[in-house]
Formats: structure tokens, C-alpha cells, sequence
């Protein structure tokens, strides 16, 4: 592998440097930095463009095995390269479930096999995501797959009892479960929107906000009592906010991610029963909206995840009560977070890449990934511009599916080319392989 020298880029915007990459690992970093380079050196002109970790995502689905219809591991990588990530956390609902190590392996190896970026398998808490009987956690995590993440995700694991059990058996290996935090109980198996005012207009069933905040807070306190860490995946309400603030000051090992869809869009888009924009947990009114990101700015919501859920057109095109839950995320997450949060000055590209890459990767302990950009750290990077006006074209998706909530949207900021261990992955949508 030939050495890589980005010349000219601005390391988390600020001052520009070149960078030389050998052997997948950062090597030089300063204006000497091509001195060292070997004469067949692929160099990358990066004037202009800003430099940051390549971005973690802790929650993608990519529907392989079982429903490749929708998503494959290889289109889902591809994907997520293509939208500045380098390493993608899959999540466990697939057909079959992953949760036994084989399962988990297969997922590691179809990652490994399409090269665009780590595919870190999660397991599930539960067999077959029943709530019931935990699944392997100890095998998985000591298999080669070393699953760290545990989630039953499209399914919160609402008994208490199990709950517990499953952080109990991760604490012995710092793991942490990831909880789809939605009490069933206080939902039912109809809601499909944000239970409020414009539910009843619409005619359908809504969730409260109560059914997340008190599941958030069920699971503080056990994570409290156990020592085990408790990961919340897309909180989506202000009082799902309140109730993560106030479990991290009594000290509970918590941490939370918010989507890019939830940052932005509201339940008021529901008024046309347009099924791309049904997505669990729904989209909430205006002021939850506010609260998601004034958390995500002061750190009360450590991570952005993409909740990245392709679905079939002949799942998706549908009466919206019978369409299926979930929205494309990877490749517009870094346009929408930089142009809602860092564009709006809410947040800089400081905090930002520690959003997106440096706390997503400590949360799912990759040590590989969300490093600081130096010397000796391996070269997972992504190349931005932050001044670039883009459009989301659905078609030009690298996702097998089209279910995008942002077609047509204008956003400022766009990612340029992704970099996994020194080797170009993706430029301008397209995957390199
Ligand atoms: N987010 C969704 O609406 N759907 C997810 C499941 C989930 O994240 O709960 C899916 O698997 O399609
Ligand atoms: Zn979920
Ligand atoms: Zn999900």
C-alpha cells in the first residue's frame, strides 16, 4: 500500500496542515510532512476542506440476513462510507436475530468482505428480541466478533427483571446495553405517531412522551444499582432529556444518542399521512425538537446515531398505520447535524466530530476509531466541506432502499471523501472499492 499525503487541509477547522499516512497509520502531521513521503506517494489536494475523524455510528440497521431486499451489508457500508463513517455498529434485529456468536461473526465478516467500512456487530439482550431468555452475551463477546453493544432495538426490553440480568452479565466486560427506551405498556401495538393534539385530528395512535422518560428513568436506577452502563438509543422528547440529565447527576453510568431526523423534523409533517416520514420513536412537536438540540449541545446527549432504517418500497408504500417504521440516515447525517447545529453556530467542529465520532466510539469501545488527529493514531478520517450547499437526491444513494425524509432539502455542509486506515473509501457519494 502506497503512502497518502492530504495536503492542505484544516484539522477540525483550524490552522491547515499536511498529513502523511503510511501504512494505515498517521505518520506525519506539519508542513514537513511530505519530506518523508515515498516517491510513489498518492497525494489528495484537500485546500479548502476540513479534516476530522471519519464518524462512528452506534445504531444502523442493515437488514442482512434476512431481508437483503432492503439492505445488504455490503449496500449499507457503502452507504455509510459515502456519508463520512468509517466504522457502523449493525444492529441486532435481522432475521435471523443476532444473538449467538456464529450470528454475530457472519455480520463481522460480511463487513470485512465489502472493505468500505468496520462493521461492528451489536447483539441482542434477548433471544429472538422475546424479552424473555437472554441471548448468548458472553459468547458473543468473546467471540471474534468481540460484541460489546447489546440491544433488543426495535423492541424495548420492558421487564425489569431481564433488564437487570442482562446488566448484571455485561458488567464482568464494561458492555452496555442500548435500549429502545418506549414503555409497550403505555403504547400499544397500534401507535404509530407522537401522542398529542394533531394524533387525535389524524385519527391514529400515538405514543407519550411518558413511555420513553419513564423507561430512561426505570433504567437509571438500574444501572445504578448494578454498575452497568446503560446506553439510551434515539431519545426523542424533552422529558426523555430531563430524565438522562438527571440520572448522569446522581452519577448512573448513562449515556444517549439523538438522531439527525429527530434534530430536525416535526410530527407536523404527519398531516399528509406520508408513511416517509414514520419512524419510531415518531417525530415530536417543535419544543421537543428544541430540547434535543440545546442537549446535544451542553452534552446531556453525548452521540449522534443515524437510526439508519432502510425499508422496501412494498414495506414503506403503504396506508400510513400499516407502512413500515424507520428512515435512511447515513448519508445526510453529517449535512443535517452541521447544517442544524454547527452552520446555526449552536455547536463548533470540535464538538461536533465529538458528537459523531469521538464519544460514539468510546461509547462502543472501538479503539481504532474517534481517535485525536495524530501521529500514530490510524488513519480513519473524513474530508469535509463545510461551506458546500447540497441537495439530497435519493436516487444517487448508495442504500438499496429510497426511504429519505430529506429528498430535496438544501443543507450547508457535505462530506467529500472518507478515508478507512489510510485507503480512500468514498468522493462525492461514490464508493471506492
Ligand atoms: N427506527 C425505526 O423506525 N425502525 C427501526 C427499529 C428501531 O430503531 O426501533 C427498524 O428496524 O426499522
Ligand atoms: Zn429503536
Ligand atoms: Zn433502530
Amino acid at each position: 500500500m502506497s503512502d497518502l499525503l492530504i495536503t492542505g487541509a484544516s484539522p477540525l477547522g483550524g490552522a491547515t496542515t499536511d498529513l502523511l499516512v503510511r501504512d494505515g497509520v498517521i505518520a506525519a502531521l506539519g508542513p514537513d510532512a511530505a519530506t518523508d513521503a515515498r516517491a510513489d506517494v498518492e497525494r489528495l489536494a484537500a485546500d479548502g476542506l476540513v479534516l476530522l475523524p471519519g464518524l462512528v455510528d452506534l445504531h444502523t440497521h442493515l437488514r442482512e440476513p434476512g431481508r437483503e431486499d432492503a439492505e445488504t451489508v455490503r449496500t449499507g457500508s457503502a452507504a455509510a462510507a459515502a456519508g463520512g463513517f468509517t466504522a457502523v455498529l449493525a444492529m441486532a434485529n435481522t432475521s435471523p436475530v443476532t444473538d449467538t456468536a456464529e450470528a454475530a461473526e457472519r455480520v463481522l465478516d460480511l463487513g470485512v468482505a465489502a472493505g468500505h467500512c468496520d462493521v461492528q456487530p451489536i447483539g441482542s439482550v434477548t433471544k429472538s428480541l422475546e424479552g424473555a431468555e437472554l441471548a448468548e452475551l458472553g459468547l458473543m463477546h468473546r467471540s471474534r466478533a468481540r460484541v460489546h453493544v447489546f440491544s433488543d432495538d426495535g423492541r424495548c426490553v420492558h421487564d425489569a427483571r431481564v433488564m437487570r440480568r442482562a446488566l448484571e452479565y455485561v458488567r464482568a466486560f464494561d458492555g452496555v446495553i442500548s435500549q429502545h427506551s418506549q414503555d409497550p405498556a403505555l403504547a400499544g401495538p397500534s401507535a404509530c405517531c407522537h401522542e398529542g393534539e394533531l394524533s387525535g385530528r389524524l385519527g391514529l395512535t400515538g405514543w407519550p412522551a411518558v413511555a420513553e422518560s419513564s423507561i430512561i428513568a426505570r433504567d437509571a436506577e438500574l444501572a445504578l444499582h448494578t454498575g452497568s452502563r446503560v446506553h439510551v438509543a434515539h431519545v426523542s422528547t424533552a422529558e426523555g432529556v430531563e430524565a438522562v440529565r438527571w440520572a448522569k447527576r446522581r452519577g448512573a453510568r448513562v449515556t444517549a444518542e439523538v438522531t439527525p431526523h429527530h434534530l430536525v423534523l416535526t410530527t407536523d409533517l404527519l398531516s399528509g399521512y406520508d408513511p416517509v416520514y414514520k419512524v419510531n420513536p415518531p417525530l415530536r412537536p417543535a419544543e421537543d425538537v428544541e430540547a434535543l438540540r440545546a442537549a446535544l449541545a451542553d452534552g446531556t446527549i453525548d452521540a449522534v446515531a443515524t437510526d439508519h432504517a432502510p425499508h422496501a418500497r412494498h414495506d414503506k408504500e403503504h396506508a400510513f398505520p400499516d407502512a413500515a417504521f424507520g428512515m435512511l440516515g447515513l448519508e445526510t447525517a453529517f449535512s443535517v447535524v452541521h447544517d442544524v447545529m454547527v452552520t446555526s453556530g449552536r455547536i463548533d467542529l470540535a464538538t461536533l466530530a465529538e458528537r459523531m465520532s469521538h464519544a460514539p466510539a468510546r461509547i462502543a469501545g472501538l479503539a481504532d476509531h474517534g481517535r485525536a488527529i495524530e501521529v500514530g493514531a490510524p488513519a480513519n478520517l473524513v474530508l469535509v466541506d463545510t461551506s458546500a450547499r447540497v441537495t439530497v437526491d435519493p436516487s444517487a444513494s448508495q442504500s438499496l432502499s429510497r426511504n429519505t425524509p430529506f429528498a430535496g432539502h438544501t443543507l450547508t455542509g457535505s462530506v467529500r471523501t472518507t478515508i478507512l486506515r489510510g485507503r480512500v473509501t468514498a468522493t462525492d457519494g461514490e464508493v471506492i472499492n
